[in-house]
């Protein structure tokens, strides 16, 4: 479980998170729903240790393994690597930079590719997929991380049905695997299929509609 209170942050003299409290637990998928602006992304860039708030707490991070992608939009399209390359940068994080895939890693980006449905495409360039695509590759980067927490900013914004219905079935299956999921969207049918709803109305969070454990 991870727990946040009273979680400021400030750039400069704008408030982007404003006392901002709420828990997020393992096996549930948590959406993150609010408008433009409203600091979907910041509450992310926290949990996910990038930005360290103005004030508040964070409890129950540590020793937490953190996969995180962020919006498609704000990662290089032009990426000079395969699908598989960039896959199998999610091992890094165990084994360390530059080092050599193990066997085990090797089978962990084959199980990546698999389930988000790219391996007919793995030795092509990130460069060279569509929106969709590039999308489904940043998400099988993050499962070979196998995060205990696993963080996704818009993960959906943008894909066709079937895409959407790929990347929401591994992303309740991470749940399932014990990992705690937050997951920034726009999608109204994303976010009601989330265990928890918190709604973000410019930097401040409305009640949240509950927190039933999600499947
Ligand atoms: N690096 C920054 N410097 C200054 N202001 C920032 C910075 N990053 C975000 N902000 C501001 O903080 C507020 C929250 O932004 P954030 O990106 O968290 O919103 P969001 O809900 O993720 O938006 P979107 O749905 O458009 O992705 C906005 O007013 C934004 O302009």
């Amino acid at each position: 479980m991870i727990v946040v209170s009273e979680l400021t942050v400030r750039y400069g003299a704008s408030v982007a998170l404003n006392r901002v409290s709420a828990s997020f637990a393992e096996q549930t998928v948590t959406a993150l729903v609010g408008h433009n602006g409203s600091g979907k992304s910041t509450l992310l860039h926290v949990l996910a240790g990038i930005l360290r708030p103005t004030s508040g707490r964070i409890e129950g991070t540590l020793g937490q393994r953190v996969a995180y992608v962020p919006q498609r939009t704000v990662v290089g399209e032009n990426l000079p690597l395969t699908v598989r390359e960039l896959v199998g940068m999610g091992a890094w994080q165990r084994r360390g930079l530059w080092r050599r895939l193990t066997a085990h890693d090797r089978d962990a980006v084959k199980v990546a590719l698999t389930r988000l449905g790219i391996a007919d495409i793995a030795e092509r360039q990130m460069s060279a997929l569509s929106g969709g695509q590039r999308q489904r590759a940043l998400l099988a980067q993050a499962l070979v991380q196998r995060g205990d927490l696993l963080l996704l900013d818009e993960p959906t914004t943008g894909l066709d049905t079937q895409a959407r219905a790929v990347i929401n079935d591994v992303i309740d299956e991470e749940a399932a695997r014990g990992a705690i999921v937050v997951v920034a969207t726009h999608e109204p049918l994303d976010a009601e299929r989330a265990g928890q709803t918190l709604t973000l109305t410019a930097g401040c969070l409305r009640m949240p509609t509950d927190t039933a454990v999600s499947a």
